[in-house]
């Protein structure tokens, strides 16, 4: 490529890249992309990981999505993959049942093998439950340091990423063996789009047969997660959020009451987990989920930093406190200083019946 026209090519990527923040520097080598998927098709925070994949300032470089499980759905979301996202060169799959379940152990396995054969430079992960089960575990049997929560991209080796729960950010330059191994924070890097155009990236199957028998101790139980009617937390544009003040489950009904009225899902502070109004998965915050929604409405909740740093990041924030001083105002958009239990009975009551 001229010289001139691969300078235009890296620009080109930089610019389409909000997270990308660095210089133009080149780096040889592919990427591969470890996805989750569901319903046949690519899963929200996997397409953000894939997003930022292709923030890495290479134009000669590929990217290649691993997907794993069994069933037709699996196939179903390798030719959606193949077919509507112009940025990925290759999907790999691997077909069996030791990979139905999200276990760190098959799967970290698996990214070694793949891992093995690719020699990829780097790979990506959402920093979702999935991808923070299974990258530190795939990093250990590479031998190499991974960097997790990602949420800038400065060059192929220089990475940005929160730290002091949110309340600094860090430039690391990643100086280790290959391959460089990253967690993405979904919020910062919004999710590949699919493209108008066809695209036709080349499917092979992964070749199971050298891989390890023992697959480790772990077996699968059962997942449980927030019925299908709700958004999923991670991923939804309005997230309603309770605290301590509710003082008990029945009273969190009323910000269920209020999500289920707004199309919204639910949130919780880790008081509010901890007092066992709702269960852990819907705790937000520093070990919680991290959310960055258009709308993020905090009932009851005082503003800890801890809680802070998994939503600060929202578009517009709205906080109902019943004491003025409290350090959540510091970071609303919209403060009201309130009893919840008269708000929330108004709003319900205000607000039109959801379509
Ligand atoms: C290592 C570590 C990690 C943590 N991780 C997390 C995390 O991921 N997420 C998280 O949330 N926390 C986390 N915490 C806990 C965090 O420090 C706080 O304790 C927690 O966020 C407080 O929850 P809260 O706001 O519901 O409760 P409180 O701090 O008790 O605040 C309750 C608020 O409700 C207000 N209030 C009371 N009654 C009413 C009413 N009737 N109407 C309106 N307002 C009312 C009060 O004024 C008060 O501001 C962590 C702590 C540690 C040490």
């Amino acid at each position: 490529m001229a010289a001139r026209a691969l300078l235009g090519e890296i620009k080109k990527r930089a610019v389409s890249c909000p997270a990308f923040r660095g210089h133009y520097t080149f780096r040889h080598g592919s990427t591969l992309v470890v996805a989750e998927h569901e319903g046949g098709v690519i899963k929200p925070p996997s397409l953000s990981a894939l997003a930022a994949a292709t923030c890495l300032p290479d134009p000669d470089s590929s990217v290649s999505v691993l997907l794993a499980g069994s069933g037709p759905s699996l196939h179903q979301a390798a030719s959606h993959a193949a077919s509507s996202y112009p940025s990925i060169s290759k999907v790999l799959v691997a077909d069996s049942d030791k990979f139905k379940n999200p276990l760190a152990e098959p799967w970290a396995k698996l990214v070694h093998l793949v891992q093995h054969s690719g020699g990829y430079s780097h790979i990506f992960a959402a920093a979702n439950s999935f991808g923070k089960n299974i990258m530190p575990r795939v990093a250990a049997l590479l031998d190499v340091s991974p960097i997790t929560d990602v949420t800038g991209i400065s060059d192929s080796n220089t990475f940005v990423r929160p730290i002091y729960a949110g309340n600094a950010l860090c430039t690391v330059r990643y100086t280790g063996a290959s391959p460089c191994i990253l967690t993405i924070r979904s919020t910062s890097f919004p999710a590949l789009q699919k493209s108008v155009d066809s695209n036709e990236a080349s499917i092979s199957q992964v070749d199971l047969s050298t891989l390890d028998e023992d697959l480790g101790r772990s077996t699968y139980i059962s997942q449980s997660s927030q019925g299908d009617e709700r958004p999923d937390l991670g991923n939804a544009r309005v997230v309603v959020t309770g605290g301590r003040a509710l003082k008990s489950a029945e009273n969190f009904k009323l910000i269920e009451a209020l999500a289920e009225k707004l199309g919204a899902a639910v949130g919780a502070t880790r008081a509010a987990v901890d007092a066992g109004y709702v269960p852990n998965d819907l705790q937000v915050g520093q070990t919680g989920k991290i959310v960055a929604p258009e709308l993020y409405m905090a009932f009851g909740v005082s503003g800890a930093i801890q809680h802070l740093a998994g939503m600060r990041d929202s578009k517009v924030i709205v906080a109902v406190n019943n004491d003025a001083d409290a350090p959540i105002f510091q970071v609303a958009d919209y403060g009201l200083v309130g009893d919840l239990f008269e708000v929330i009975p108004e709003l319900l009551e205000k607000l039109p019946e959801k379509k």
